[in-house]
C-alpha cells in the first residue's frame, strides 16, 4: 500500500469498543437527554436539532415531551440520525468534562496512530457520531488527548457511511485521490462503499469476533496494518 497518504478511521468497533458506545455513552445520553433538552431548550443549536429531528420523523407539531420520547426511542434503536447524534454529542460533553467517563481505546490504537502520524500519514475520522462528539472521544480517551494526531473529522453531515458518494466527498475535502486513502472499519457495507469510491480498505475484526471474510483485507488490530 505504498501510495497511501492518509488513514480514515471509523470509531465504534474499530478504534473503540462497541460496548463503550452501547453500555456507557448511549445510556448516559438516554438518562440525561430529558433534563438537557429542558434546560437548554432556548439555545439556537438545540432548537435547530430538535426541529431537524421532528422533520426527519415527519412530525409537523409535537410537544417537547413527544420529541424527547422520539429521541429516546432512536437511542434505543441506535438510529444514525444526524440530529440525534448532534444532541448526543452536546450531552456527552458534560459527561466527559465532569469525569463521569473517559473513552475506550483498544490497547494498540494510540501507539499505532502516533506512529503513523510520525511517519507522515494524515489521520482522519469518519463516524456516525457528530464531529464534536468525535473530538470529545479522542480528546478524553484512556490514553489522554489524541486530537493533535488528527487532521480532520467527518460525520453524517458529509453523507451516510454506506454511501459511495460520502467517501468521494471526503477524499475531495482532504485533497487526495481516493486511492491515496486507507479506510478502516468493522462494517462490511461501509468498506464496500469506500472501495467503490476507490479507497483502500481494511476490515477490523476485533476479538472475540471470529475472523470472517467480508471481501476486504482483514485484521484483528491496528498492529497488523502497514499503510
Ligand atoms: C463519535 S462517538 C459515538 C459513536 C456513535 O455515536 C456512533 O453512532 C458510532 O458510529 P460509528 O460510525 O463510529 O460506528
Ligand atoms: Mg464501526
Amino acid at each position: 500500500m505504498s501510495d497511501i497518504r492518509a488513514v480514515l478511521t471509523d470509531i465504534e468497533g474499530t478504534t473503540s469498543s462497541i460496548d463503550f458506545v452501547k453500555d456507557v455513552l448511549f445510556p448516559y445520553a438516554r438518562q440525561h437527554l430529558p433534563a438537557y433538552v429542558e434546560t437548554h431548550t432556548d439555545e439556537p443549536e438545540v432548537q435547530h436539532w430538535l426541529h431537524e429531528a421532528a422533520k426527519e420523523a415527519g412530525i409537523v407539531e409535537a410537544t417537547r415531551g413527544e420529541i424527547i420520547n422520539l429521541l429516546i426511542r432512536w437511542i434505543d434503536e441506535d438510529r444514525k440520525s444526524t440530529a440525534l447524534k448532534a444532541l448526543q454529542g452536546m450531552i456527552w460533553r458534560e459527561g466527559y468534562e465532569s469525569g463521569a467517563y473517559v473513552s475506550h481505546m483498544y490497547p494498540e490504537v494510540a501507539g499505532r496512530l502516533k506512529a503513523w502520524h510520525e511517519q507522515g500519514l494524515k489521520l482522519y475520522v469518519y463516524s456516525s457520531g457528530s464531529v464534536p462528539a468525535q473530538k470529545l472521544l479522542f480528546g478524553f480517551s484512556e490514553n489522554g488527548d489524541l486530537t493533535p494526531l488528527f487532521s480532520g473529522y467527518f460525520d453524517t453531515q458529509t453523507g451516510h457511511k454506506r454511501e459511495v458518494q460520502s467517501y468521494r466527498l471526503i477524499a475531495e475535502a482532504i485533497g487526495l485521490a481516493p486511492a491515496q486513502v486507507l479506510f478502516l472499519s468493522d462494517i462490511r457495507e461501509e468498506l464496500d462503499a469506500a472501495r467503490e469510491a476507490g479507497m483502500h480498505t481494511t476490515h477490523l475484526v476485533r476479538p472475540p469476533l471470529p475472523m470472517t471474510d467480508a471481501g476486504h483485507p482483514a485484521v484483528a488490530d491496528f498492529d497488523a496494518i502497514q499503510p
